[in-house]
């Protein structure tokens, strides 16, 4: 049997993962597609850099075109990261008829229409099931398992590196600096782990989510972002006495034909099978008008999970080529998107403040919430800890969104408040 050639842009932590599984299940797999599978080339930035796999040394190079142009190679898995460059080599390579796996959210949440554009006029497949979630199956599921539902929200913790600062934070009280090292040793954070910690990485995850759930065209600047840089211990501590784990979550939700999508921290109650999602682990909760409420858990990031997504594309996209289907996929038509306004979008909150300790500032800043109405679900006033300020303690009920920023720019112009110290959306 003619083998399939397959060309690697990226021999690093996912692309370690993927010759390991093509490898090492190459008999299952060729079971599954008919022939054999050949990594033929593998792109990396450096050649002579020593690596915990052994892959013959003609099979690398320093030239990702000399894969793109590869006359022999059918897909190409994209698992080097990088966006402008990296499209380059998409665009061209489906242009050569070549078909696509990718892990790479970052390029797919820019400008994954017009990729997937370029692949229907070429009749190429592009998949990228690991681009979300890691070893979870959750691009398959909205689209295929889905199809036939109306989704009205999708609920997340998509970023594996923030979870697990935020779970050893929480549990063992690791310093967020040890912690956040740990997860680039363990080789869950990007490149440049500021897009993990500062919610941009979800964020690029919610918006392909979105996309699809919702049929219509999210794009990044649609997805309000704030990541966990800012969160404390203090804060984690709050939280786990009031009941609630404190989780990056991604939450999009579609209120007759307005969505709105969002990444931040976020008190989940503990009650929410969400809220015990620990370490690098992933869950994606997502709620159809006829399915009621599902939820999707696994690994989110790491060299095998991840791998292991990419290298199901591969078999798909693989099979697809032999049945000569490439390039179809039964995915609704985009409408049109239409964002809920700030005063739309309700939510409860919780809110620290450090105070004055004297009479009277409690009923003062009650009267702020009455003004902008916002109703209180529970507040407590008590000495702080650590200064002789004292502390208040506020969960709302629903409030919108536009009202609790006019009552946080209130609170910030009065001499009583020392400090705005934190604001939460709670869930659950
Ligand atoms: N790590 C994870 O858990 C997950 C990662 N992803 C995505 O998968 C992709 C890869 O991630 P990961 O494996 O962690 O990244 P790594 O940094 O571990 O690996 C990147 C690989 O690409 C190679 N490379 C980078 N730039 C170039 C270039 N210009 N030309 C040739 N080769 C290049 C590197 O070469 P060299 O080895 O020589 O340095 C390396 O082999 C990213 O898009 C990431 O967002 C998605 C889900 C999970
Ligand atoms: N850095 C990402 C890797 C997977 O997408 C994460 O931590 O989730």
């Amino acid at each position: 049997m003619k083998p399939i050639k397959v060309g690697l842009l990226g021999l690093g932590t996912v692309g370690t993962g993927v010759v390991r599984i093509v490898e090492g299940n190459q008999e299952d797999l060729s079971s599954q597609v008919g022939s054999p599978i050949v990594i033929e080339k593998i792109a990396v930035k450096n050649t002579e850099k020593a690596r915990n796999i052994n892959v013959n040394s003609d099979k690398l190079t320093e030239d990702p075109w000399e894969v793109i142009r590869h006359p022999d190679i059918d897909v190409i898995v994209e698992v080097m990261g990088g966006v402008d460059q990296t499209k380059e080599y998409i665009l061209e390579a489906l242009e050569r008829g070549k078909h696509i796996v990718t892990a790479n959210k970052d390029l797919m949440a820019l400008y994954g229409s017009e990729i997937l554009a370029k692949a229907a006029e070429k009749r190429c497949d592009v998949y990228y099931e690991a681009s979300v979630a890691g070893g979870i199956p959750i691009i398959r599921t909205l689209i295929e398992g889905f199809s036939s539902d109306r989704i009205t929200k999708i609920m997340g913790i998509v970023n594996g590196t923030t979870n697990y600062i935020l779970t050893k934070m929480s549990q063992e009280g690791v310093s967020y600096e040890e912690v956040l090292k740990e997860a680039q040793d363990l080789g869950y954070a990007e490149a440049d782990p500021t897009s993990d910690v500062e919610g941009l990485d979800a964020a690029r995850k919610m918006a392909i989510l979105a996309t699809l759930g919702f049929h219509t065209n999210v794009e990044l600047r649609d997805v309000s972002v704030s990541g966990i840089s800012s969160v404390t211990k203090e804060d984690i501590s709050y939280a786990r006495r009031l009941g609630y784990e404190m989780k990056l979550l991604g939450i999009a939700e579609r209120q007759d034909d307005e969505i709105t999508i969002s990444v931040q921290p976020t008190m989940v109650k503990k009650q929410h099978p969400i809220a015990s999602v620990n370490g690098v682990f992933n869950a994606v909760y997502v709620h159809g008008e006829a399915v009621g409420d599902t939820m999707f858990y696994g690994a989110g990031a790491g060299e095998m999970p991840t791998a292991t997504s990419v290298v199901a594309d591969l078999v798909s996209v693989i099979r697809n080529l032999k049945l000569g289907v490439s390039g179809l996929k039964a995915i609704a038509p985009y409408k049109e998107k239409r964002l809920i306004s700030d005063e739309e979008i309700k939510y409860k909150y919780f809110i620290l403040l450090h105070v004055d300790d004297k009479a009277g500032v409690l009923a003062q800043i009650t009267q702020i919430f009455a003004e902008y109405n916002v109703s209180l679900a529970s507040v407590v006033q008590q000495p702080n800890e650590f200064n002789p300020d004292a502390e208040i303690i506020i969960v709302t009920h629903d409030a919108s969104k536009a009202n609790m920023d006019k009552v946080q720019k209130h609170f910030e112009s009065l001499d009583v408040i020392r400090k705005v110290k934190s604001v939460y959306r709670v869930e659950g």
